[in-house]
């Protein structure tokens, strides 16, 4: 069995009498230690797909397998279990606590993991080493996606989840931060999952998985990615 195995998932929000199918029956597998670009127009379930397999949303109907758990039958406390554990996510904003410094809002994750790594190496890892006592407020857009990104390792995640990770930030800084993540995936061996709008980032991945309309349109896998510093869009 594959690492991450999305097996004819559908996921259908109610609201009242309307009903949206989001996502219309997926398929796709990810391996152990991949980086995968998942790609897709605006409104074409690519969030969605990641909030089901992040644990933050239920599917509708079909199946959701990590390294052989199956996910979609988790029920509420097992999910949050996962979540804390299983799951580091990289958000296009950060989501940093303000009052408390660079090394605590790491500490903040990795206290409630089972087997965190250490908060300052992993800061060390990103290039913040001597950010470690600044405040979020202190640092610049760049520099507090890092922070996310030490965040979401020292919890020591099975995966990587990251959602539209330099739509906040300028070309160069978003460059860097792709760079970051396709070394965390290279020199860490851990699979990480990028989501975006972007068609260009396809070249970085190990895998693209293209979403439209719900669906997956194609899954491809590429024998040579290319190194982050050299894609341009
Ligand atoms: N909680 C919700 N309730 C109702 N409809 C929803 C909900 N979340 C998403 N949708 C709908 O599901 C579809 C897919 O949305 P989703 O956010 O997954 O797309 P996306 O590809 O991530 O888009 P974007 O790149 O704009 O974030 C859209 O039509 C959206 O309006």
């Amino acid at each position: 069995m594959a690492f991450v195995e999305f097996d004819n998932v559908r996921k259908v929000y109610q609201s009242g009498e309307v009903k949206v199918e989001a996502v219309k029956g997926v398929n796709f597998i990810i391996k152990e230690g991949e980086l995968v670009i998942i790609v897709g127009p605006s409104g074409a379930g690519k969030t969605t797909v990641l909030n089901m397999l992040g644990g933050m949303d239920s599917c509708t109907s079909g199946d959701i397998f990590l390294d052989g758990a199956k996910i979609s039958k988790y029920n509420r406390n097992q999910l949050i279990k996962y979540r804390r554990e299983e799951i580091g996510f990289v958000f296009q904003f950060y989501n940093l606590v303000q009052n408390l410094t660079t090394v605590e809002n790491v500490e903040l994750a990795s206290q409630i993991c089972k087997n965190p790594l250490d908060a300052t190496q992993c800061l060390k890892d990103v290039g913040l080493g001597e950010r470690l006592q600044n405040f979020p407020s202190q640092l610049s857009g760049g520099e507090q996606q890092r922070v996310a990104i030490a965040r979401a390792l020292a919890k020591n995640p099975k995966l990587m989840l990251c959602d539209e990770p330099t739509g906040a930030l300028d070309y160069v800084t978003g460059k860097n931060i792709l760079k970051l993540l396709q070394d965390t995936c290279r020199n860490n061996g851990k699979t990480v999952v990028i989501i975006t709008h972007n068609s260009a980032f396809e070249a970085l991945g190990d895998r693209i998985i293209r979403v439209s309309n719900g669906t997956v349109s194609e899954m491809q896998v590429n024998p040579d990615p290319m190194p982050a510093e050299r894609i341009e869009w």
